[in-house]
Formats: structure tokens, C-alpha cells, sequence
């Protein structure tokens, strides 16, 4: 395994993005107790920047877990603005449906419990669509959603590093699936896509019309 990042500059860098809200507190807590993967604070900020950025008025997640990166697109977004969860364990939505009511947000989020790509085929003009599902699904999903995003959509994509195994050499399922997905988007001459090497590797792309 490649590490991406030393643990020296994540320390560091931890140490300039503190936050005291209780809510994001807990997730993180809870993240840790079940071992449960979660985009973390740095890639959580980056989420709030790019939304602030882009203003969008729907954001749907693919893969949404209990509600710990949508908590960072859900601030960022205007009133007006909705973001769309999936997932397919009821256990996680229930969790975040608590925590949004509890924070007042309630009224941005949109839960949806079942398949993230059958329900992500609903939803059209998708400003930024964020994709962290099983890996071997992203190809599939950036096939699947790309006729439903947006102009100048923004696709972004946890885990496009995958512990570092894409530069490895690495061939299990997952491995393969990020390697396939970093291709299919790379070489894509409608998108202008870049992954940025913080926490397992985040890839932006941008819709260029
Ligand atoms: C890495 S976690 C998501 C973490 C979340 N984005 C965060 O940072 O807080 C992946 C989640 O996707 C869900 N998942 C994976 N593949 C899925 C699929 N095809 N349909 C629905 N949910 C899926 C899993 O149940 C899990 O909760």
C-alpha cells in the first residue's frame, strides 16, 4: 500500500480545519467506533468549497452512508437547494434523518433507501452528483448518470486512489473498478478531470458544456 498522503501533513493539515459542531462531532466518532469509511473533515471542507462554488440546486449522492458527507453538502447549499441521499441500509438514512432534523437541515435532504443507481436514474439537471458506492460500481455509475447531470456539472468521486493500489498494479474487483472509472473519465473529452491526492484521492471533473 502506497501511503497518499504522509500522516505527518494530514495531522497538520487536521490541525487547521477545526470544527465544533456537535452533530459532525458524532459522525466522526461514530465513523471511528464502527469502522465505518466516511470522507473525513479534509475531503469534507473540499465538498463545502466546491458547493459553495458551484451553488447548485441538486446534489445527489450515490452512497450516502449515514449522512456524514452530506452533511457538508447540505450546509453549503442554498435554501432553495436539495440534496439526494441513497442508500441501500435503512439503518444509516435513519440515523441521518435524525441528525437533519435535529440541525434544522431536514428541509434540504431528499432520503432515498434502495439501489443508489436506480434511484440516481430519477433525478435530471443534476448540478453536482458524488459518487462513493461500492467500487466496482463506479464506472457504471458515471455511465449511467453523466446524460443526467447538468451543464458545467460537477462529477466528484471519493476513493479514486483506493489506498493507493490504482498505481500498483493491483487487480482485485475494487482495484480494477477505480482503475476502469479514473480511464473512462480521464479520457473523456467532455470533461475537464483531475483528482486531487488528499485523504484516498478525490476526483473532480468538470462538465465543460
Ligand atoms: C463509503 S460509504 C459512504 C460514506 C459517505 N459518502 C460519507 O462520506 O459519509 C458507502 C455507502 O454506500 C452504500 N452503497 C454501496 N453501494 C450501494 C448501492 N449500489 N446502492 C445503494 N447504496 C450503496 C453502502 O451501504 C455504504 O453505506
Amino acid at each position: 500500500m502506497i501511503p497518499i498522503t504522509d500522516p505527518r501533513i494530514e495531522e497538520y493539515l487536521r490541525g487547521l480545519a477545526p470544527e465544533d459542531d456537535t452533530h459532525l462531532i458524532a459522525m466522526e466518532q461514530r465513523a471511528k467506533e464502527l469502522a465505518f469509511p466516511i470522507v473525513d473533515r479534509l475531503v469534507g471542507r473540499l465538498l463545502y468549497l466546491l458547493t459553495r462554488l458551484r451553488q447548485p440546486q441538486l446534489v445527489v449522492e450515490l452512497g450516502s452512508g449515514f449522512g456524514y458527507s452530506a452533511w457538508w453538502f447540505a450546509r453549503a447549499v442554498s435554501i432553495t437547494g436539495t440534496v439526494v441521499m441513497t442508500d441501500r441500509d435503512g439503518a444509516n438514512l435513519d440515523y441521518a434523518r435524525t441528525m437533519f432534523r435535529q440541525n434544522g437541515l431536514i428541509d434540504r435532504l431528499e432520503f432515498r433507501e434502495g439501489d443508489a443507481l436506480e434511484i440516481g436514474r430519477e433525478y435530471r439537471d443534476i448540478d453536482i452528483l458524488f459518487i462513493d458506492l461500492d467500487k466496482e460500481q463506479y464506472r457504471l455509475a458515471a455511465e449511467t448518470m453523466i446524460p443526467r447531470l447538468a451543464k458545467n456539472a460537477l462529477l466528484i468521486a471519493d476513493n479514486a486512489l483506493w489506498y493507493g493500489r490504482v498505481a500498483e498494479g493491483g487487480d482485485d474487483p475494487e482495484t480494477r473498478g477505480i482503475r476502469e472509472f479514473n480511464d473512462f473519465m480521464c479520457l473523456r473529452r467532455d470533461f475537464f478531470t483531475t483528482i486531487i491526492p488528499l485523504r484516498d484521492g478525490v476526483m473532480l471533473a468538470y462538465r465543460l458544456s
